[in-house]
């Protein structure tokens, strides 16, 4: 039951993500129960959805991972009740193992309020 992406978690994000050329995507509208600051998102909430969204993009090629390292960038603050973009694609990737992916989300004005960057390793699936 995924924090990120499972329907069945009651209180779950239930991000549901496309590809696009070599972007994830997923949209959310974060609540009142998703800020720190009144009338902004909580960073840790940020940097989820933009770890799942990571995560994501390496999901659609079957490829099983687990998040080793981020590095996140809050430029701005992210309000609730609208819409945002989040997305994701990898920058680089070595041995078929480690992964170099990059996100971003995007407000509805074009904005760039955080940025993140990680590293994913490959795990065996067995072991998930
Ligand atoms: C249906 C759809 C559902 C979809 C559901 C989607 C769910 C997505 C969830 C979002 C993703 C998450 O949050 S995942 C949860 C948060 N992350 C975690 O809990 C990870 C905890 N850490 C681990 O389990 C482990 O450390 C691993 C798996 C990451 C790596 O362990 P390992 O496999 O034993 O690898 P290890 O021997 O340590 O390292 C292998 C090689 O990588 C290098 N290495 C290790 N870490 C790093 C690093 N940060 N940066 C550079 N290099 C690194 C090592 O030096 C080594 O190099 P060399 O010696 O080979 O040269």
């Amino acid at each position: 039951m995924c924090f990120g992406c499972s329907e069945r978690n009651p209180i779950g994000l239930k991000l549901k993500f496309t590809m696009d050329g070599d972007k994830c995507r997923t949209e959310f509208v974060a609540g009142e129960e998703h800020q720190g600051w009144n009338g902004y998102m909580h960073g840790g909430l940020i940097a989820a959805l933009m770890d799942e969204t990571m995560a994501w993009w390496l999901w659609f090629k079957d490829i099983s991972i687990m998040t080793a390292e981020m590095t996140t960038r809050y430029s701005l603050g992210v309000p609730v009740n609208i819409k945002l973009t989040v997305e994701s694609w990898c920058e680089e990737e070595k041995r078929d193992r480690l992964f170099f992916m990059a996100a971003r989300i995007i407000l509805p004005d074009g904005k760039v309020p955080v940025t993140a960057k990680a590293k994913f390793l490959r795990i065996d699936p067995e072991k998930l």
